[in-house]
């Protein structure tokens, strides 16, 4: 055959068996039949009705894409640099907590799947690895140009708890913070009441909560969701770091154009995939509104339901710089490790790299928002 169809297959060694999933959702499947079930439904779970969890994949089937021909360009070109981070893809790993419920490893081969793929990877607050720890896997697997690992934090109450969280971040080599700001307090899972899972099993912990200031020196400090965070907050932390400050979870035009005015760098524009308020729009249905109250002036990351690489391509051309992943990753880990992991960005970044090609686009530069049309 002339062409180079499923061009996987030239590679022997990338070849799949016939067994490995194909695509991100064959990784869901897999990972169903494998992870223990009251893990499985906190992973796949969202708040209440869990109409926003179906609406984050649901909205972008509602977006057509409508590509230009005859753009005569011979190769893609899909990395992207942000914060300073160069990237191979213009997807990146949504922090997770947890990542040892699903592998022993956890998010240590989380970690070196990303530095081996090149994609960066924020890592979870309640992570069950610590940060430092994270980032040596991660300099392990690409000793060359450090670990491009950013930390997401919700701010606690008790400031002095935040400033060791940041400053081990920082002494990790995190290269930005992202504040989660939808969870003044924690969304209700029923899927987790109903199973009763309301702690880690024994042996795990959120270790990047261990010793810290005002405790015993190996106790592990619960994490606060706390009602009292406000602006104010986010100006102290603007002022007490010099990395680069973004805000997850900012969904109103309103709130994106105060950070703007709160000097922060960018904006995840997320809605913690259905886990917190039920019944928020799908992000990719509020991109262009957040995407025009920042005017350009920092970059905005979608997150949620995105599976495939037209997704990623529909929410490059509606003005997102990125986009991040969250469960598919966990899909991943958990059915091979890091080979899972890897071989979930590597599908997704083959896919966008088609679909840049179908759409008649060289880069992500090249995407505009009249490729995507709203279906009738
Ligand atoms: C199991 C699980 C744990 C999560 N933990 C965190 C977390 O610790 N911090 C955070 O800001 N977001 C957390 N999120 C939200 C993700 O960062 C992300 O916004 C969401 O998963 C994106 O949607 P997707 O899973 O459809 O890709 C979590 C999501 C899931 C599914
Ligand atoms: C431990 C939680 C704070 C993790 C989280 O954000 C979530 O499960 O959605």
């Amino acid at each position: 055959m002339g062409t180079d169809m499923h061009a996987l297959g030239a590679d022997p060694a990338a070849r799949p068996g016939p067994a490995d999933p194909l695509n991100l959702r064959e990784f869901q499947a897999a990972a169903k039949s494998t992870v223990d079930p009251v893990y499985y439904d906190y992973l796949a779970g969202g708040a209440w009705d869990e109409v926003t969890l179906r609406d984050n994949e649901a909205a972008f089937g509602r977006l057509s894409l409508l590509p230009r021909v005859l753009r005569g360009h011979e190769k893609r070109e899909l990395d992207v640099s942000l914060f300073g981070c160069p990237a191979s893809s213009p997807v990146l790993i949504s922090p997770t907590a947890f990542h040892r419920l699903v592998h022993p490893e956890g998010e240590r081969a989380t970690a070196r799947a990303a530095a081996a793929t090149g994609t960066i990877m924020v890592v979870s607050m309640a992570a069950t690895v610590a940060v430092g720890d994270i980032a040596a896997a991660a300099r392990e697997a690409a000793p060359e140009g450090g670990p491009a690992l950013w930390f997401q934090l919700y701010l606690q109450p008790d400031r002095e708890v935040t400033e060791a969280l940041v400053a081990r971040a920082t002494a990790a080599g995190a290269r930005a913070l992202v504040v989660t700001v939808d969870s003044p307090v924690f969304g209700t899972h029923e899927r987790d009441r109903r199973n009763g899972f309301l702690d880690l099993p024994a042996g795990m912990a959120c270790e990047n909560m261990r010793g810290l200031p005002g405790g015993e020196p190996d106790a592990v400090r619960p994490i606060a969701m706390s009602p009292r965070i406000c602006w104010a907050d986010v100006d102290w932390l603007r002022r007490s770091t010099s990395l680069p400050v973004l805000l997850k979870g900012v969904v109103h035009p309103e709130d994106a154009r105060l950070a703007l005015r709160h000097g922060v760098d960018g904006l995840v524009l997320s809605n913690h995939g259905g886990r917190q308020l039920d019944t928020v729009p799908a992000t990719i249905d509020l991109l262009p509104d957040i995407v025009a109250a920042v005017g350009g002036r920092i970059p905005v990351i979608l997150d949620g339901g995105v599976r495939r690489g037209t997704d990623v391509v529909k929410a490059l051309a509606l003005g997102a710089s990125a986009v991040g992943i969250g469960r598919p990753v966990l899909w991943g880990l958990a059915v091979d490790g890091e080979r899972g992991v890897r071989r979930v960005l590597d599908l997704l970044r083959d896919e966008v790299d088609t679909a840049l090609a179908l759409c008649g686009a060289a880069s992500p530069r090249d995407l505009t928002p009249d490729l995507v049309r709203g279906r009738p």
